[in-house]
């Protein structure tokens, strides 16, 4: 169990298999085949294949990978909109998989609520009304309601939209609304499902600074599903890169592109500029004596860009990695650029000199 307490989701062994006689997938001789000849022996696609995590209380989780990895039914298996094969599910430490109906619409409607791509707004409702309609299934009255979702158009940055209807919006505007929407039930978690990928590059960048905001200012754990790479590395707290169903890493944007548990992942993140995302903390070597005196001073955290751009301005052949007034170590030019070079993402792995 992690530092924050109960996860909000926990995941277990969980298959879906699409197909005849599903159910048998599982456990079975079949289970390790490959997806064709799973399809060719037994007409079953396994969607989502014994898969396990734990999604903590305040992250940014992210489920990423190329379109059929199962990203979306892995997704729609948390709330049961698609009902897992086997396995456990867990959401608060209550089981998911034990609720009953009423249970599992009160799930849905106020405990973890979806962003979709399509945005599903009532075409005839003014933004407010769209906004207000969570709060209206909750039973809050019509002025609660109304002053609640005002408060929320203005957080997602509509203010003066209010009176609008959804075909007077623009597709980024319209996803702020669903965006509003969700945030009207005030859920433990928020999952989105690809919510941006419909969107234009620059409103798309807009609403990822929306939901790294939102994520800093209030905490909410969110479940991300993308294909994009990008996205996952800028709003990943965490992320689950899958294939064929299965999970074949799961680690920080920093432990995924440092060190890739395989080919496919090292093929997969291979033109990521690795020093906007490798930190400080990786880069750094152990100081020798009289080092640690001079330098510009750095977070842990500190991405290697960032120190590229400090030692560069100061001009020291050196920056000081620093926490809490200690000295954790020091990245040097050699450091750096090997980090750069893509020579390694850890300690002991640099072969580039200057
Ligand atoms: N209802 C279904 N019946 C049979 N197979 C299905 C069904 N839904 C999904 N699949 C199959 O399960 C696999 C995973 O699909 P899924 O939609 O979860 O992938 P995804 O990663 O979300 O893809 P995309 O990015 O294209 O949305 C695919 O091979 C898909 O064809």
């Amino acid at each position: 169990m992690s530092e924050a307490g109960t996860p909000v989701f926990s995941v277990r062994d969980l298959w879906k298999v699409f197909g005849p006689k599903a159910d048998r997938i599982p456990g079975s001789e079949y289970a390790a085949l490959p997806p064709a000849e799973l399809r060719e022996r037994t007409g079953c696609t396994a969607a989502v294949r014994d898969v396990s995590f734990d999604v903590n209380k305040g992250e940014v989780f992210v489920v990423m990978g190329l379109s059929g990895s199962g990203k979306s039914t892995l997704v729609r298996c948390l709330t049961r909109l698609i009902e897992p094969t086997s396995g456990t599910l867990a959401i608060d430490g209550e089981d998911v998989l034990a609720m009953d109906t009423t249970r599992l619409r009160e799930l849905r409607r106020h405990r973890a609520a979806m962003v979709f791509q399509h945005f599903g707004l009532l075409p005839h409702r003014t933004v407010l009304d769209n906004v207000a309609y969570g709060l209206e299934i909750q039973g809050l009255g019509k002025a609660e309601r109304r002053a609640k979702a005002a408060e929320l158009v203005e957080k997602v940055g509509l203010a003066g939209l209010e009176n609008r209807r959804p075909a007077q919006l623009s597709g980024g505007q319209q996803q702020r609304v669903g965006l509003a929407r969700a945030l009207a039930v005030d859920p433990s978690v928020l999952l989105f499902d690809e919510p941006f990928s419909a969107l234009d590059p620059l409103i798309r960048r807009e609403m990822q600074d929306e939901v790294v905001r939102l994520h800093r200012e209030e905490g909410r754990t969110m479940v991300f599903i993308t294909h994009d790479l990008s996205e996952a590395l800028r709003l990943g707290t965490r992320i689950a890169l899958m294939r064929d169903g299965g999970i074949v890493q799961l680690g920080t944007p920093e432990e995924i592109v440092g060190s890739p548990a395989d080919d496919y992942v090292r093929e997969f993140v291979r033109d990521v500029p690795r020093e906007q995302v490798l930190t400080v903390a990786t880069a750094m070597r152990p100081p020798t004596s009289g080092e640690g005196e001079n330098g510009p001073a750095l977070r842990p955290g500190a991405t290697v860009s960032e120190a590229i751009e400090a030692v560069a301005r100061s001009g020291d052949p050196a920056a000081r990695v620093m926490e809490d007034g200690r000295l954790l170590g020091v990245v040097d030019h050699a450091c750096l650029l090997g980090v750069v070079a893509g020579a390694g993402g850890g300690p002991g792995t640099r072969e580039v000199t200057v």
